[in-house]
């Protein structure tokens, strides 16, 4: 199945956030001006640069309805673009470097009047840090390290554990981007159609289990091999993923990504994510392709103010790598 898409720009950073203001000091500007501080400014993504797109579809759960009435979480389901991508904003980043972790993915499911809702995700389940500002801060303490003067950047870790968990202690290489769980991170409020509402974060789970590569396996691994690999397996096979939403319980931290929400909490599944093919990966498809995770339709809404800053931050980073 090869689909023809044209990706509207179109910049939605007010939908969805039914009345979360962000007190956030730091404008998009300087958020990106952040991230290319901490990674060199290459008009290319500020972050997750490097990336291979690939298209299927989505069927969703009948259980999804339980927690929201949005349209593309109901039905016979929609056709997807997904990108898959490593860390920094380094378009060349060797798979097999600590600092291409976590791995990202990001959803575009695909409505009808071109219309387009997303998800975007990383392979680890938190968060470095609890606001925008003190992540603009963190990434200038990177920046900084990487000019030689590595005081901000160990005084931040001292003062901030779980940004300094987050640096050291992510998952090994896995084999594939197909198999390795990801994690929205920022909470969202579903609505169903009786007007229940429940504070989620989104989870994406191989159906093959998560693989990892040996200490050994990536001192020999290609710095290329996550997208060797995926090309040859989604030739040979789809890859399927399922959606969950993971409800939060009273008292749950709703507005901090830092605090990851413990593994015994709900999980219900949403829907099953199949890809069938390669995207065309062209170079002016990879700049087009625009996710925002703040894009959402009725049945979903804002509930983290770092998502209405992330919603205004990516825009500026689209601008500057066309
Ligand atoms: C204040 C916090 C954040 C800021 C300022 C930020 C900023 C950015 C920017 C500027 C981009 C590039 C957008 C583009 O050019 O298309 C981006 C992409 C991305 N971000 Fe964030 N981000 C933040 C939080 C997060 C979080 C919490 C996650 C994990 C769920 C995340 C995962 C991703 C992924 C996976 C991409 C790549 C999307 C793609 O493939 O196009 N980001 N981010």
């Amino acid at each position: 199945m090869v689909l023809s898409l044209s990706f509207a720009l179109t910049v939605r950073a007010q939908d969805g956030n039914a009345g979360v203001e962000s007190k956030t000091v730091a404008s998009p500007v300087q958020m990106v001006q952040a991230l290319n501080s901490a990674f060199g400014a290459h008009h290319a993504r500020a972050v997750h640069a490097k990336g291979i797109i690939l298209q299927g579809s989505f069927l969703p759960a009948a259980s999804a309805s339980r927690l929201t009435r949005a349209t593309h979480l109901q039905g016979k389901g929609e056709a997807v673009v997904v990108r898959f991508s490593d860390f920094t904003g380094i378009p060349d980043i060797a798979d097999t470097v600590g600092a291409s972790r976590p791995r990202g993915a990001a959803i575009k499911f695909l409505l009808p009047d071109n219309q387009s809702t997303d998800i975007v995700l990383h392979s680890f389940n938190g968060f470095p840090v609890a606001t925008t500002d003190e992540f603009r801060t963190l990434l200038e303490a990177i920046g900084s390290n990487g000019r030689g003067d590595s005081a901000p950047l160990g005084q931040f870790l001292n003062t901030h554990p779980i940004a300094k968990t987050f640096l050291t202690t992510q998952k090994p290489m896995s084999t594939s981007w197909a198999t390795l769980s990801f994690f929205g991170v920022n909470a969202f409020k579903l609505t169903n159609t009786a007007g229940e509402t429940h504070f989620v974060r989104y989870q994406l789970v191989p159906d093959a289990g998560e693989h990892f590569l040996s200490k050994a396996q990536v001192s020999t691994a290609n710095p290329n091999y996550l997208q060797t690999e995926i090309k040859q397996r989604v030739a040979a096979a789809p890859i399927v993923f399922k959606l969950y939403a993971q409800v939060a319980e009273p008292g749950d931290v709703i507005e901090n990504p830092a605090v990851a929400w413990p593994d015994s909490r709900k999980r219900v599944l949403l829907g099953t994510l199949t890809l069938s093919n390669m995207a065309p990966n062209t170079v002016a498809e990879d700049k087009a392709l625009f996710f925002n995770p703040n894009n959402v339709h009725d049945g979903i809404s804002v509930a983290d103010p770092m998502l209405v800053d992330r919603a205004r931050t990516y825009p500026v980073s689209v601008g500057e790598r066309q």
